[in-house]
This record gives C-alpha cells, sequence and structure tokens, in this order.
C-alpha cells in the first residue's frame, strides 16, 4: 500500500482551521489536524515543503515507523510546530487504518473503557454575578462539570471572558490585541468566584479554573490554598511550566488537584511533572503532542503515577482533533475528563462528524475512523483570515504570560 498524495486544506469557519489530507492508492484517505492558533502558517509550511514530498510513496500502514522517520528525521526535534505536524500524519494514518480495518478508532486502541467521556464546558462572565448565571446555564445544559473565568474589576480583558456565552475564541485580531493583568487583583477576586459558585449549587458538580501561566510559583500555591474549601476539580496552568520544578513549592503548600500540558508537545515536557507526581491530570492532546501514537506513551507514563488525562478541548481545535481525542478518551484506562469547547454551527458544517453529547458527555461514533470527514468545497468558502492570540502587560507596561 502506498500513500499518492497529500495536501493541506486551510479554511476559515469563523475561525482558522488547518487539516492535511492523505491520500493513498487503495482509495482510502485519512485527515489529521494541524491547527496552531495564531502561527497556522508555520505548520502550512511545515507540511508542505518538509514533510508531505518525504511521505509520498511510503507504506501508510507503517504509521510508528513514520512517526519515528519525521520525528527523528527532522534533527531539530520537537517543538509546537514540528510536533503538530507530526500529529497531523499520525492521525491521518490512524485514520486510514481504522477506516481499513472498518472499524471505529477505538477498537483499534483496545476497545471500549467506557460508554459516555465527561466533558467540561467553560462558563464565563465579566463578574461574579454573570459567571454564577453561567456556569447555572451549563448545568441547566447538563454538564456534571464546568470551568469558571471571571473578568476581575480593575484588569483590562481578564482571561477567559469570552465575547459569546457558549462559544469564546480568543484570537480575536489581525495584530495581537494588548490585555492587562494585575494578580493581587486575580487573587483578592477569584476565590469569592468559587465561594459563591459552592454557596449557589453546592458541591454536586465539578468545578474547575484555568490559571492560563498567570502566577508565580507562590502566587499560584497561595491561589490553591485559598480555593481548598470549594473542592476544584482541578486548578489549571497556574504557573508557567517550563519549570517543572517549580510545581514542588506548589505542591508543598496546597491539595487543590493541578493540571497541567495544553502547551506541551512531547512527553519530556511533561516526564519530571508525572514522575515526581506534581501534577494530578496532564492535558496534553492529540494535535499539540505529535498524534495518537505519542499521546497513547503520555498517557501510559502518567498511569504509572496515577495521574490521569483531561485533554484540551478549546474551539481551536478541529472537530477533527475533538473526533480523535474521543476515540482516545474512550479507550485510555486513565482517563480523567475532557475539554469541551462547543465549535460553531459552519465549522461542524466543513467538519462533519459522528460524535455527540449527551447529559454532560460525548460520545464517539461507530464510524470506521475517528468519524470526522472535511467538506473541501464547503471549506474553500472561508479563506484563511489571519488572527493573532492576545498579549499581556502588567500594569506597568511589563509583558506577561497571556
Ligand atoms: O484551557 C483552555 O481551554 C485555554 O487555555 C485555551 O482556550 C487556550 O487559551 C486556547 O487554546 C489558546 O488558543
Ligand atoms: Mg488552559
Amino acid at each position: 500500500m502506498k500513500i499518492t498524495s497529500a495536501k493541506v486544506i486551510v479554511t476559515c469557519p469563523g475561525r482558522n482551521f488547518v487539516t492535511l489530507k492523505i491520500m493513498t492508492d487503495q482509495g482510502v484517505y485519512g485527515i489529521g489536524d494541524a491547527t496552531m492558533n495564531g502561527r497556522e502558517k508555520a505548520v502550512v509550511a511545515y507540511l508542505e515543503d518538509h514533510v508531505i514530498p518525504c511521505i509520498v510513496g511510503m507504506d501508510p500502514r507503517r504509521i510508528e515507523d513514520i512517526w519515528q522517520y519525521l520525528y527523528r528525521g527532522a534533527y531539530w526535534r520537537r517543538g509546537p510546530v514540528t510536533m503538530r505536524a507530526i500529529a497531523a500524519v499520525d492521525v491521518a494514518l490512524w485514520d486510514i487504518k481504522a477506516k481499513m480495518a472498518g472499524m471505529p478508532l477505538y477498537q483499534l486502541l483496545g476497545g471500549r473503557s467506557r460508554d459516555g467521556v465527561m466533558v467540561y464546558g467553560h462558563a464565563n462572565g465579566s463578574d461574579i454575578a454573570e459567571t454564577v448565571d453561567a456556569v447555572g446555564q451549563y448545568i441547566d445544559l447538563g454538564y456534571k462539570a464546568i470551568r469558571a473565568q471571571t473578568g476581575v474589576p480593575g484588569i483590562k480583558d481578564a482571561y477567559g471572558v469570552g465575547r459569546g456565552k457558549l462559544f469564546y475564541e480568543p484570537a480575536d485580531a489581525a495584530l495581537p490585541s494588548v490585555t492587562g493583568w494585575d494578580t493581587r487583583k486575580a487573587l483578592n477576586y477569584v476565590p469569592k468566584l468559587f465561594e459563591k459558585l459552592r454557596e449557589t449549587y453546592g458541591f454536586d458538580h465539578h468545578l474547575l479554573h484555568d490559571g492560563h501561566h498567570r502566577y508565580t510559583p507562590q502566587e499560584a500555591a497561595n491561589l490553591g490554598k485559598m480555593l481548598e474549601p470549594y473542592q476544584l476539580f482541578w486548578l489549571e496552568d497556574v504557573t508557567p511550566a517550563e519549570n517543572q520544578e517549580a510545581f514542588k513549592l506548589i505542591r508543598q503548600h496546597t491539595v487543590t488537584p493541578l493540571a497541567v500540558g495544553e502547551i506541551f508537545n512531547t512527553i519530556w515536557d511533561a516526564k519530571d511533572l508525572i514522575q515526581n507526581q506534581l501534577i494530578d491530570y496532564v492535558r496534553c492532546t492529540i494535535v499539540s503532542a505529535g498524534g495518537v501514537t505519542h499521546l497513547r506513551r503520555i498517557a501510559d507514563l502518567a498511569a504509572l503515577y496515577q495521574i490521569r488525562t483531561g485533554s484540551h478541548g478549546a474551539t481551536d481545535l478541529s472537530p477533527v482533533t475533538m473526533g480523535t481525542a474521543l476515540h482516545f478518551d474512550t479507550w485510555v484506562p486513565n482517563f480523567g475528563i475532557q475539554e469541551y469547547m462547543r465549535h460553531t454551527e459552519e465549522t461542524d458544517a466543513v467538519f462533519p462528524h459522528d460524535y455527540h453529547f449527551e447529559a454532560g458527555e460525548l460520545f464517539c461514533g461507530e464510524t470506521p475512523g475517528h468519524g470526522v470527514d472535511i467538506d473541501e468545497e464547503l471549506a474553500a468558502k472561508y479563506p484563511y483570515k489571519p488572527a493573532y492570540l492576545p498579549v499581556a502587560r502588567l500594569e506597568d507596561g511589563t509583558m506577561w504570560n497571556w
């Protein structure tokens, strides 16, 4: 069997997505997601100029060998661009293999470990009152787990507060918009949100919060400690994780569960956090961490330390990643939770899929493959539109972590 050709499809049904489509001499094709929010064109070039010429003619059944070829053969290994390109190839090849086998991808991985996959949605508001209402809406929609993010008085465009209610797209301008940050104001306000949420809705639902890389380790420990009475499911990205050791300091001060990993791209980024049990959930997902082949290795290492998966699932990950992630989540023994930011109807039309939401869970389908396709004709109607993620500055103008 041979790969006869491959192409990159860039489409922007409300936001940009990059999709790789691999064709074979058996008439079966596979698709993979290669989207990197705000830097999409870098991955397009990497795929078109440095990956596709190498894989045409290869046997698509040799998934592991092609993964190793693209990882070791790059010489300049790892990094978000390289690993997204590898992920796109990997997912497309798993899609092909499952289609050839006539089975949904989760069967190929080892079969079901669960029926439904618990997901969490994103509730946000400009202040505590609005956010409490938004959480109530998600409870009414049947969610068992809800992430809550609020605007903070005195902070311009605090992270996580979207323009709409069900949809949140942070890449909002043709050049990075500038948002503000002030840790003291956030530390004085965020705990009050969770106090109000528990007062209003009790403890029957999982509550999550994303620190989005904003706190120093000591500040993160302080926030984690202040949130303990509210029993969060997790506190995410509470400090930048390049320094994995920083989490030892946080762990000394708080038992609030910690989640990290959506910006990781290989197992090496998470290895020390996992082996020293400095986190409780690993957030790596299909598109950013080298596809099914590599994410399986990360999940297996995490399982040795009773760490569970909590894959990233924002709208800037295409339905191709969501669909593939659901097959992965349906199989993986140490599953924790799946993030689920709903895509818009126009996105769903470009990427027809067989997964569905019901009573706080997502269910992958039984279609052979990962169950997601791309309508190329419709995709062509949405040309690429440059959009950047914002930057964040402190009140004195210091560049900070968005
Ligand atoms: O946990 C999350 O969902 C966020 O961290 C993301 O929405 C993140 O801001 C975006 O994926 C960035 O493109
Ligand atoms: Mg996050």
